[in-house]
This record gives structure tokens, C-alpha cells and sequence, in this order.
């Protein structure tokens, strides 16, 4: 509008740049137009029902005073279109400064449509401020440039010669720092809001950092850290985990040197941020139908190829969707162990993780993979009791599901017979574990028993030693028990509860007797370290991965 009304010089025939001006004035048309016709299209709520009929939408907006108004409709266009922009896009924030710039652009064409009007109103050309048509620029450039340059202080522009032009000169001037203080700050404001998970994610490895360097913390542990950082970032670009990763961490510091203070300076420092990041918390405001919805479409094709979960009801598993916590694992990272209470259960998201035993857990029993489910067998004590049956370690990057025994148990209350049917495909799992380890365990036990070959001069002081304070002592009937087993190839291994049962006497006895002997041989240091290891297993106090894994160092 104030466009057209001032330069009104391209209206003439033969002025420069006349094809150009028309053509952006009719394009113009066209968008005031198109804007029109798509705004009758717009549905509108009519008494809290979303209107459909285009008739009755065409009739709403002609009704409004919006249709009245669209004089100015360049400028609500405008506004419209980069509010759904804004919506729509990804980046939001790129939406919103290139907004913030064309209101700059809108600003400053305002102002060289006043200057030209004024130039006109003192005589174009008829001194060395206002325009002169006579140079060899077009109008409008050369306007929008003083414009420009006055609104932004940068460039040289004519003196001003008279009261009206200083007047001017210093109305622009002042309005043009007014309006790029402001300009400035909005794109600022902008660009900050943008990068503030950045920024948060920044700082928060930074606390860490500093905090674990003050506290002498090894290298590795801190090059752990950086890289759980990094992936997180990379994978999520959020800090959402940060709660569990504290919490492992803290337990990392509490089992280790650097003792407890560093635990609570380390969550102290990361609950600021856990307060706005943590994707539960941030659901935590939506209403439970869009919350359950939510999660069901992240969540549901995940949940859905867990086979001890197939043909569960859909009610039962969307109460348990949003039980669900996704936890990540860092490569070598030990999820739970065995003989811990298991307190959760795991589903594997992405990534895997490996069921581990043997000797420094060297023997991967079993790698499970995305959708598959363990710790499942603590959780509805299957095995008699609630402790963990095997160790298990992540591979590499794991996400994980946790699921608490006391969220399973609630969301159970409601469905006792998908609780039955839970239990029952989870002992079919832990049969069809069993004849596996079954399998495993006769190649294994070879190789044991040519491990423990060294030491008979060991055993047969230990024995001595027992029978001749008891004659038919417990431990030689249970080596004899023992023996007879691992001649017969297809039997399972008995679970320590079974091996105890077979001892005459408790196992505490039995170790007892064990460190006797210890002192009375003159063993060698290897040697006592292996008795010491037997009494152990003797003891009970190692139990088998589930009841048929194998563990061969107890073979
Ligand atoms: N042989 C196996 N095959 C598959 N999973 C196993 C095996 N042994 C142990 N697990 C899993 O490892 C988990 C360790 O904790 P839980 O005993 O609670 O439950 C166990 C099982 O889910």
C-alpha cells in the first residue's frame, strides 16, 4: 500500500525499471487474491464442532471483519502464513528469523516510501539530499538503500541541507536504532531458544567433567562418561537419560574410590536439568488418553514383537507402555547380577546384550536381541526365589525398557489370567533355556575337568583332612556324588539348592573344614586360591544362570 501510493513514477510509460514494478504488482494481486479464496476455505469451529461445509466457511469469513479488512491483507498474510510456517516446520526457529527479517525489510521499504514522498514534497533532484532523477539508479533501489543506510548507521549519506532534512535524518536515526536494538534482540533471543538443549547438554558434560576431574577420577571412567555424552546427543539429541545415568553413576562412584560425595554433587548438579529434560516429566502434563496414545505410538511395534507379550490384551499392554522406562547401556556395562533381587525387568529396545558366565563371565550363554525380554524370571520368582539367575552385560549400545516389579505387579492385578498366561510362556522359555544350557554344558564340562586336573594333591589333602576327623564326612560323599554326576553325560546340572541338599552337612561346615585343611597344607598360593574358590561354590553362595544354565566353573 504505501508502496503504490508513492512511487507513483513507474505508473508513467517508459520508466526505468517500469516491467519489473509491474510484474512484482501484479504477483501481488495474485497473493491478495489466492488469500482470499483460500481464507473462505479455512474451517472454523462452530459451537465447539469443527465446520466443514465450505458454504458455511465462505459465509463466516465474508462475515468477519477480517474479509473488511484484507485491505491490509499483505500483512496478516503474512502473519498467517508464517504462524502455520512456524507450526509446520522442523526448525522452527529458522522460521522465525527469517520472520523477524522481513519485518526489518518491511520496516525500512516503510521508510523509503516516506523518503521518496519527501524528496518529491522538496522537488526530486533539487539539492544533494533527496533523490534525483537524473542519476542513473532507480528509484526505488536508491531509496530503499538511504533507507538502509540510515536505519542501520552504515554508509555515507548526503548532508542534510535544510531544518525538514534534519528533522528527518534524526527521526531515522533514532527509530533505526530503536528498531535494530530490538531486531537484534528478538534474533538473539531466537537463536538462543534454538540451541538450548545444546546449550544444557553442554553445560551438563562440563559440571560432570569438572566435577569427576576435582575428584581424581581415572581417565576411563571419565572417557566413559564422554562417550555415554556423545551418543546421547547424537542418538537423541536430548538429555532425557540423564536421571538414570546418574543414578548408575552414583553407584559406579558409591562401589568404587571416589566414594560418596561425588554421588550427590553429581545428581545435585544434574537435577536442574533432569527438572525440564526428562521426557516422563514432560509428558507428565498431558491429559492420560493423549499420554497412553503417545507412548502406544512410539512404544507399541517394540512391545508388540516381545513374543511373552504376543496375543496379550491391547488394554493390558498400553497400561503397561506407560509403565515403561527406556534406560541406555553403555558397551560392557553389567544390567543386572546374578544373585542380586530382581527388582525390574528388561525389554531390549535396540542393541544387545549377552547372558554371561564361566570365569571372569567369559562364556556368553545367550545374546538376546531387539524385542526380546529378560529378568523376567526374578520378577515372578520362577526359579523359587527372587534372585537374578545370570549376569547380564550389554554388548554394545543398548536402549532398554525397564519395567518395575512393583508397576508389572499393579498392571497384573487387573488381568490375572494374562498374568497366568505371562507365567506360563515364561516357564516354557525357562524349560526351553534349560535343554539348551543342557547341550552346552556336555562340551563345556570336558574342558573343566581337564582344568582341574593340577590339583589332586590339593583334593586329597582336603579329603584326608575331613575324614579323619569324620569318617564318612559330608564332603567326600558329596565329591563322590559329585563325580558320578559328571560321568553322566545327560544329566542337568543341579542348582546349588540341589547340590546342598546332597551334603550330609550344611555348607558352612564344609567350608569351615576347607579352611582347616587350608592351614594345616603347605598349598601353593594358586592352589589355596582355588581351594578358596571351592568353598565358595561349596557354600552356595554362587548360583546357576537360570536353573539349567551352566556355569562350568562350578562343573
Ligand atoms: N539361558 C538363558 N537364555 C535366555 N535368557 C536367560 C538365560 N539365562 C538367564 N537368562 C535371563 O537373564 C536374566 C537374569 O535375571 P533373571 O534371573 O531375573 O532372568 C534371567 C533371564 O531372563
Amino acid at each position: 500500500i504505501p508502496l503504490r501510493s508513492t512511487f507513483t513514477i513507474y505508473d508513467l510509460p517508459g520508466s526505468v525499471g517500469r516491467t519489473t514494478w509491474l510484474c512484482l504488482d501484479y504477483l501481488s494481486d495474485v497473493i491478495y487474491v489466492l488469500d482470499i479464496f483460500i481464507k473462505m476455505r479455512v474451517r472454523f469451529v462452530n459451537q465447539g464442532i469443527l465446520e466443514k461445509d465450505p458454504k458455511a466457511c465462505r459465509k463466516h469469513y465474508i462475515g468477519k471483519a477480517d474479509f473488511k479488512l484484507d485491505l491490509a491483507a499483505l500483512l496478516q498474510a503474512f502473519w498467517e502464513l508464517f504462524d502455520m510456517l512456524d507450526k509446520m516446520a522442523k526448525n522452527g526457529h529458522v522460521i522465525r528469523i527469517v520472520r523477524t527479517i522481513l519485518y526489518m525489510i518491511f520496516i525500512i521499504h516503510v521508510e523509503a516510501c516516506i523518503f521518496y514522498q519527501v524528496s518529491k514534497w522538496e522537488g526530486l533532484g533539487s539539492n544533494t539530499w533527496v533523490y534525483d532523477p537524473e542519476s542513473n539508479v532507480t528509484a526505488y533501489v536508491y531509496c530503499f538503500y538511504f533507507a538502509t543506510s540510515l536505519a542501520t548507521n552504515i554508509g555515507d549519506n548526503p548532508p542534510p541541507t535544510n531544518y525538514i532534512e534534519y528533522l528527518f535524518m534524526t527521526c531515522y536515526w533514532l527509530s533505526g536504532i530503536f528498531v535494530f536494538a530490538l531486531l537484534i534482540g528478538q534474533i538473539g533471543e531466537i537463536v538462543q531458544a534454538a540451541n538450548a538443549n545444546k546449550t544444557n547438554y553442554r553445560s551438563t558434560m562440563d559440571i560432570t567433567t569438572w566435577y569427576m576431574r576435582s575428584l581424581n577420577v581415572p581417565e576411563y571412567m571419565l572417557d566413559k562418561v564422554r562417550t555415554w555424552f556423545d551418543y546421547n546427543w547424537e542418538q537423541q539429541k536430548t538429555l532425557g537419560k540423564l536421571q538414570k545415568f546418574a543414578l548408575r553413576l552414583c553407584r559406579t562412584c558409591y562401589s568404587g574410590q571416589w566414594g560418596n560425595c561425588a554421588c550427590s554433587l553429581i545428581r545435585k548438579s544434574y537435577l536442574s536439568y533432569l527438572k525440564s529434560s526428562d521426557e516422563n516429566s514432560l509428558l507428565e502434563g498431558l491429559p492420560r488418553k493423549l499420554k497412553t496414545d503417545l507412548a502406544i505410538s512410539v512404544h507399541f511395534t517394540i512391545l508388540s514383537k516381545v513374543s511373552l507379550f504376543q496375543d496379550c490384551e491391547r488394554a493390558l499392554l498400553s497400561d503397561l507402555i506407560l509403565k515403561l522406562k527406556p534406560v541406555l547401556y553403555l558397551p560392557g556395562d553389567y544390567i543386572c547380577r546374578k544373585g542380586e533381587v530382581g527388582m525390574e525387568m528388561y525389554i531390549i529396545m535396540n542393541g544387545q546384550v549377552e547372558v554371561v558366565g564361566g570365569p571372569n563371565n567369559s562364556i556368553v550363554f545367550v545374546t538376546l536381541k531387539e524385542g526380546s525380554v529378560f529378568g523376567e524370571i526374578s520378577l515372578m520368582s520362577l526359579s523359587g526365589g527372587n534372585r537374578r539367575t545370570a549376569d547380564v552385560r550389554s554388548k554394545g549400545f543398548a536402549t532398554l525398557f525397564t519395567l518395575s516389579k512393583a508397576d508389572f505387579e499393579e498392571a497384573m492385578q487387573d488381568y490375572p489370567q494374562a498374568y497366568a498366561l505371562l507365567k506360563k510362556r515364561a516357564k516354557k522359555t525357562l524349560t526351553k533355556g534349560k535343554a539348551t544350557k543342557t547341550e552346552k554344558r556336555i562340551v563345556q564340562t570336558e574342558e573343566v575337568i581337564k582344568e582341574r586336573e593340577p590339583t589332586p594333591k590339593l583334593l586329597k589333602t582336603v579329603i584326608q583332612a575331613v575324614s579323619k576327623e569324620k569318617p564318612k564326612s559330608c564332603l567326600s560323599s558329596f565329591m563322590r556324588s559329585k563325580s558320578k554326576r559328571q560321568t553322566d553325560d545327560t544329566d542337568v546340572k543341579p542348582s546349588s539348592s540341589t547340590a546342598n541338599q546332597k551334603l550330609s552337612c550344611s555348607p558352612q561346615e564344609v567350608a569351615e573344614k576347607l579352611r582347616a585343611s587350608q592351614t594345616s597344607a603347605t598349598a601353593k598360593p594358586a592352589e589355596s586360591q582355588q581351594k578358596a574358590h571351592q568353598a565358595k561354590n561349596l557354600t552356595g553362595e554362587e548360583k546357576q544362570p537360570l536353573s539349567g544354565s551352566i556355569s562350568p566353573e562350578k562343573d
